[in-house]
């Protein structure tokens, strides 16, 4: 068996006496993607942003790679996070500079991690536009003259070219439009699946969990209160939320 490339233990954040998140703990495989759904004010946000070095938590472990991530020191942690995770907004405009032109947003990230060869680096941003589903013409456009779903696309293309093993998604389809969504999924759907990348995915949409993650983490209150395989917990929820959460999609 090989050995989690994610494991967290008890994480806890709390804001004042208000409980964020509480009692989480999972093991993330190499190349699995984990889903994270619950209604609003479950802790999703929370949970992810402890998760991915956004805000530090009240107690708890995380480690990556076998190495403790708390206690890591800043530019430490910093390096890794640019080197080997992702983070991938719901809102395109968080995750891209908007200033800057399609090609420059993916190529300098490559440059962040040491690219130095402008030839070779418009290259690879072409071919990243490609992956995602962007003509090399726009190359030199600003994401600002892009749709939602394009926007959206070159986030992930910023994201990926740099290889990371680890990537955290905060409702990635959100503010979408169902087709653009359904369009979208299937990109990441396979990027993920050809790059063997392990992905935690926030969502409220279980129909993106349905078809992206290999396992679920139900939570409400802050904490996780049903988990398993993704069909598993779909198909047969055993806890009374998560019957519910299931039904309301159905009945829709
Ligand atoms: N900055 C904050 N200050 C105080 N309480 C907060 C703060 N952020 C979140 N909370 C509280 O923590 C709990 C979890 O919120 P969180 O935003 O993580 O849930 P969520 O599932 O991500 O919700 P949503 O889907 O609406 O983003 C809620 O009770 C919320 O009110």
């Amino acid at each position: 068996m090989t050995r989690p490339l994610f494991s967290v233990r008890d994480l806890e954040k709390r804001y004042g006496a208000r409980i964020g998140c509480t009692g989480v703990s999972f093991d993330l495989y190499p190349g699995e993607v984990m889903g994270i759904v619950g209604e609003s004010g479950s802790g999703k946000s929370t949970l992810l942003g402890c998760l991915a070095g956004h805000m530090a938590p009240d107690a708890g472990t995380i480690a990556y790679d076998g190495r403790d991530v708390l206690a890591m020191s800043e530019p430490e942690r910093r390096r890794m996070a640019r080197t080997d995770w992702a983070f991938v907004h719901q809102n395109p405009r968080d995750g891209l500079r908007l200033s800057v032109s399609a090609g420059g947003n993916v190529g300098e990230r490559l440059m962040a991690v040491g690219g130095r060869n402008y030839g070779k680096i418009r290259d690879t941003a072409t071919d990243w536009l490609g992956r995602v589903e962007i003509a090399a013409d726009r190359i030199d456009d600003r994401p600002s003259a892009f749709s939602g779903g394009m926007q959206q696309r070159l986030q992930i293309a910023r994201n990926l070219v740099t290889g990371p093993r680890l990537v955290f998604m905060d409702e990635p389809t959100g503010g979408l439009d169902v087709s653009v969504q359904a369009r979208l999924l299937d990109l990441i759907r396979g990027l993920v699946r050809r790059m063997g990348l392990s992905a935690i995915v926030v969502t409220h949409d279980l129909a993106v969990v349905r078809l992206l993650a290999d396992r679920l983490m139900v939570m409400k209150g802050g904490r996780v209160i049903e988990a398993g395989l993704t069909d598993q917990v779909l198909d047969d929820p055993q806890h009374a939320y998560t019957q519910l959460l299931v039904s309301s999609v159905l009945q829709v």
